[in-house]
């Protein structure tokens, strides 16, 4: 097994109440896509906050590349390569696919006098912007404006502006939620490209999609985290299937 990339060790939040991440322990390897799954309020937004650093944990630790990033900011976070593909919103929907990956490349690379300071470094600027639109499927849109893309299309550039930030670990938050059918199924080849380079971190309600990209699923019930395997471990798990699964992933 390659070395753990995310490390949670124990990591509990309460609301008053309420235990919504209830001591989780979990690791992601480098390279893998590992899917959290889990009933409605089972607390896989809770946690996915906890890790990109919009909610501070009440207690526990969350390491991530070997280091202590439980008290760092989520600026801190994405300079070091864990990253949080927001849906849409991110997005400038008044300019084109391409222009929006040049400025999140820009972002990247620290001051934004660099973009005007030669024509060498805002041709490589494009250069990458571009690789990055073939990357997520968007080579043939890229003069396309943001705002007039089809839904399937923005959450695709939503990831693109995440790559742009050269992540070791994207957290991909139900990036199909909302999608038609078709739309859905060409994101899952869009996710499995991501590896080996990335590893990701998939929250996704749509279990077809789930079983089929994850390497590893962990199952997350009441805040804890009640087993982690591999997708046919998860199907055969009897606690797994009396808690959430059911029959839907029987087959
Ligand atoms: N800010 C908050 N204050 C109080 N309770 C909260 C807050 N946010 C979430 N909760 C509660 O914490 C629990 C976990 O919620 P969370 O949104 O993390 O679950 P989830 O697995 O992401 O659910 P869903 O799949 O429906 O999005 C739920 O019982 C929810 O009602």
């Amino acid at each position: 097994m390659t070395q753990a990339i995310l490390e949670l060790r124990d990591l509990v939040k309460r609301y008053g109440g309420l235990v919504a991440t209830d001591h989780v322990n979990l690791a992601i390897h480098a390279g893998e896509i590992h899917a959290i799954i889990g009933p409605n309020g089972a607390g896989k937004t809770t946690l996915i906050h906890q890790i990109s650093g919009a909610l501070a944990p009440d207690s526990g630790s969350i390491k991530f590349a070997g280091k202590e990033v439980t008290r760092r900011t989520m600026h801190e976070r994405v300079a070091a390569g864990l990253v949080r593909s927001y849906q849409i919103t991110n997005i400038f929907r008044n300019i084109s696919v391409l222009d929006n990956l040049a400025l999140a490349v820009q972002a990247k690379n620290g001051s934004s006098m660099r973009f005007w300071r030669a024509a060498i470094s805002e041709s490589a600027l494009f250069e990458e912007a571009r690789a990055i639109a073939e990357r997520v499927g968007l080579g043939a849109q890229v003069t396309a404006i943001a705002g007039n893309l089809a839904h399937g299309e923005q959450r695709k550039l939503e990831v693109g502006l995440a790559l742009a930030t050269a992540p070791r670990l994207l957290l991909l938050d139900e990036p199909m939620a909302g999608l038609a059918h078709e739309e859905s199924a060409s994101f899952i080849p869009l996710i499995e490209s991501l590896v080996p380079s990335h590893a990701v971190l998939l929250i996704e309600h749509d279990m077809d999609a789930v079983f089929r990209v994850a390497h590893r699923i962990s199952v997350l019930v009441a805040g804890r985290i009640i087993a982690s395997g591999t997708p046919d471990e998860i199907r055969g798990n009897e606690e797994v299937r009396k808690a959430y699964l059911g029959d839907e992933v029987t087959a």
